[in-house]
């Protein structure tokens, strides 16, 4: 019987496709260590921690690896190639759960829910309402997108049709833009943005894009939402300006060291809504990567490669290591 390993629990729709197909289990722990020597006996892994390279050294019975998700930076892609292993990831399936947390955070930090929450417990209602009278509406603002793909279209169609904000976005490729979008350089999109939302995948290039220049051009009540990874942003840039009140808050699913370390300045800070990955998380999305990731993983199972593929130039070494495959 084939041996699939995930480093989490799945959702029981998902295990309940892979009953019969493969021997499912989870990893005993997450580190580096554990996930290469358990590795070792798995024909695939399903992913949601990531995966060190020198996992693909030793796992020579591993035919793929699949993202329970978007995000392929948790699988070393180079490593996983090299090793003839496949790559997928299951996309899009999160990207309403994601749009949802952050029209969530806009409204959260536009209406100081986090102050007015505790205020109203520990002061009382009066300390609570105070707040009020500085809250703001989202109507008329202008929402700039960083990563317009499917979280990113997402998020422009609920600001646009059901907050009417004004949507600008960056992305790579820049193509014809949808209803209601308007493209801007990064620059200009920091600049003339009320609210900035990252979504856009980890790269080379998106490492450290919201650096300490771009962060000085934002507008000085400029709100931060990210949900895409948190090296994207320059955290020391961004913990100096919101020291210096030089911006007007943010929100932050991602972080560049997770778990997010206690006593870590993020939780210092009034304006700051710190959440734990969680925003692609929901019952809904849950089912839908699960059952994604176990649909790729009976593909592989039965000799046939994967929907969404991620590194086809690894096909023909993998082909060579299973010659039964298509
Ligand atoms: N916090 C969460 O729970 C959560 C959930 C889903 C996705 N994510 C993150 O969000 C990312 C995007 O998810 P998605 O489903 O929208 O992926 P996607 O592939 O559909 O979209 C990514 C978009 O980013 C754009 N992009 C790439 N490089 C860019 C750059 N240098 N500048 C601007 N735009 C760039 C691409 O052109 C594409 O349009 C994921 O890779 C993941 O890191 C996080
Ligand atoms: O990349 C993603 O889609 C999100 O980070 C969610 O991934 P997860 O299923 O591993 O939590």
């Amino acid at each position: 019987m084939p041996k699939i390993l995930s480093t989490h629990t799945l959702h029981p729709r998902a295990s309940a496709m892979l009953t019969g197909a493969g021997e499912l289990a989870v990893a005993s722990g997450l580190d580096a260590d554990t996930l290469a020597t358990e590795a070792r006996n798995a024909d695939i892994i399903i992913v949601r921690a990531p995966l060190p390279s020198v996992l693909f050294e030793g796992a020579t019975k591993l035919r793929a690896a699949i993202r329970h998700g978007a995000g392929l930076d948790m699988i070393p892609m180079e490593a996983a190639t090299a090793a003839g292993v496949l790559v997928a990831n299951v996309p899009a399936v999160n990207a309403r759960s994601v749009a949802e947390h952050v029209m969530f955070a806009a409204l959260a930090l536009s209406r100081r829910f986090r102050m007015v929450d505790r205020d109203l417990r520990t002061k009382g209602w009066l300390a609570g309402r105070e707040h009020a009278n500085s809250n703001s509406e989202l109507a008329g603002k202008t929402i700039g997108i960083v990563g317009l793909g499917a979280v990113g279209q997402a998020v422009g169609h609920i600001a646009a049709h059901g907050f009417d904000l004004n949507v600008v976005a960056t992305t790579r490729s820049m193509r014809p833009a949808p209803d209601k979008v308007g493209f801007l350089s990064i620059d200009a999109l920091v600049e003339q943005s009320d609210i900035i939302i990252l979504c856009c995948p980890l790269t080379p290039e998106t490492r450290g894009l919201i650096s300490r220049e771009r962060i000085g051009r934002m507008k000085p009540d400029a709100l931060l939402i990210n949900v895409s990874r948190g090296p994207v942003i320059d955290d020391d840039a961004l913990i100096e300006a919101l020291k210096k009140g030089r911006i007007g808050g943010a929100a932050l699913d991602v972080f560049s060291t997770q778990p997010l370390p206690p006593g870590h300045p993020y939780f210092s800070f009034d304006n700051v809504i710190v959440t734990p990955h969680m925003a692609g998380i929901t019952e809904q999305s849950m089912m839908r990567m699960g059952v994604g990731a176990a649909g790729e993983a009976l593909l592989v199972l039965a000799n046939r490669l994967p929907v969404n593929l991620r590194n086809p130039e690894v096909v023909e070494h993998y082909r060579r290591r299973f010659p039964a495959d298509a």
